[in-house]
């Protein structure tokens, strides 16, 4: 009989859940899945079968995440691939916040856990999430190892002077205030995946990573090793994001709370769900924003100038952090599929040696490529991240050796 070799992956995020079903002799996927706007009445899971069969879609709410877990669970049995398989190996999961602890993926265990949902405050909108899914999943299959990667791993590799903030150190030290980073399992797979392109070791390529999704982080990787990232100590600081601010002056908030009369949930709130692009122009789909920035629509089109404009600051001081860059590698749900955003992001930084082809950059396409002009200094790519992928090799390689 075959060694177990079916790896599921979890993904889950605050109001949604991707799944992947791999399997790990040729890592192929066997399914994928998606359940989104958890908890709202038009709930939605989309659930692909790839080995033969039609994608199944099901509406309808779904109360919560392990609701959500259950039915991925229910669809994929009945692709005869269900959680009761003896071929299945492990369950990996990603976990957004692994504080200091945590820089390689971990078998989850009761004390690992404990240190996941000690995390909560600085991942409110992701660790709960992820702890549901593991439970879930235990739950489901307690004879099998559970995996955490973490998304702050990649980013431990960061100098002190570039992790630390500039505080009483007493202070940061005893609350573990400081900058991890997050994303990363999609920074160290694009950076990898960049040198690839490029037909050069690792470790000979500086890259900067713009991982833009709905949550966005921009990374400076140096050879393999990230040495900054944008994301903080939670994953509110840095980019413009669909729904988050990204950079402010700390004030803003003491501001909020004496003048406005704000409570910290209600800015909290503010900050994490009401602002970003939603904030400014009450959409945060970039697909809806360039519509609108296409009819002349002027909210639409000064929240992309915005996003633009931090996105450009943040290459140009990664530029300066790296000192060379090989390549300026774009990714996730904007960066992959929004040329204008590319296009935009990189205009007028010829100086950088940046700029992109035009042709280039219009081609819609799975796979990673280049969009810059074959004479430039800087290579500019489109790499499609994979998450999932990362995450089943990781888990795999863990309980297999
Ligand atoms: N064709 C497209 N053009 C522009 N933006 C897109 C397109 N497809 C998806 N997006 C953007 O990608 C975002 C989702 O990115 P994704 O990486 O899946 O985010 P997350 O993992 O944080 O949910 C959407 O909110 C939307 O703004
Ligand atoms: C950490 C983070 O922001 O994740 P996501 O983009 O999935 O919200
Ligand atoms: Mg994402």
């Amino acid at each position: 009989m075959n060694d177990p070799h079916r790896v599921l992956v979890l993904n889950s995020g605050s109001s949604s859940v991707k799944y992947q079903l791999l399997d790990m002799r040729d890592r192929s996927r066997l399914a994928t899945g998606l359940v989104e706007r958890i908890g709202e009445s038009s709930s939605r899971l989309v659930h692909t079968p790839l080995k033969g069969g039609e994608p199944r879609e099901r509406t309808g709410r779904i109360a919560g995440h392990e609701e959500a877990l259950k039915a991925a669970a229910d669809e994929l049995a009945a692709d005869g691939l269900g959680l009761d398989s003896p071929e299945l190996a492990a369950i990996g999961h990603r976990v957004v916040h692994g504080g200091l602890k945590f820089s390689e993926p971990t078998v989850i265990t009761d004390e690992v856990l404990k240190e996941i949902e000690r995390l909560v405050p600085v991942a409110p909108l992701h660790n709960p999430a992820n702890i549901t899914g593991i439970r879930t999943a235990q739950a489901l299959r307690p004879d099998l190892p559970q995996v955490a990667v973490f998304d702050t791993a990649f980013h431990t590799t960061m100098p002190e002077y570039a992790a630390r903030y500039a505080i009483d150190v007493e202070t940061a030290d005893a609350h573990r205030i400081r900058r991890y980073g997050f994303h990363g399992t999609s920074h160290a797979y694009v950076s990898r995946r960049t040198a690839e392109l490029l037909g050069r070791p690792v470790a000979d390529v500086n890259v900067i990573v713009l991982h833009l999704g709905n949550g966005a982080s921009a990374s400076a990787v140096a050879g393999g090793r990230c040495v900054e990232t944008s994301m903080g100590l939670t994953p509110l600081e840095g980019l413009v994001m669909g729904t988050r601010s990204g950079d402010i002056d700390p004030a803003v908030t003491f501001h909020l709370k004496r003048v406005a009369g704000m409570s910290t949930d209600e800015i909290d709130v503010l900050l994490n769900k009401r602002s970003g692009l939603v904030g400014l122009c009450g959409d945060n789909d970039m697909r809806e924003i360039r519509r609108r920035v296409d009819e002349g629509d002027e909210r639409a089109t000064l929240a992309f100038d915005i996003y633009i404009h931090r996105l450009k600051k943040y290459i140009g001081a990664y530029s300066a952090v790296l000192g060379r860059v090989d390549a300026v590698a774009f990714t996730a749900g904007v960066g992959e599929n929004s040329a204008p955003v590319r296009e935009a992001a990189l205009a007028g930084l010829e100086g950088f040696g940046l700029a992109v082809d035009a042709g280039r950059n219009a081609v819609r396409s799975g796979e990673p490529r280049l969009i810059s002009p074959d004479d430039a200094r800087v290579a500019v790519a489109v790499v499609p991240t994979d998450e999932e992928l990362e995450i089943a090799g990781q888990t795999f390689d863990l309980v297999h050796n």
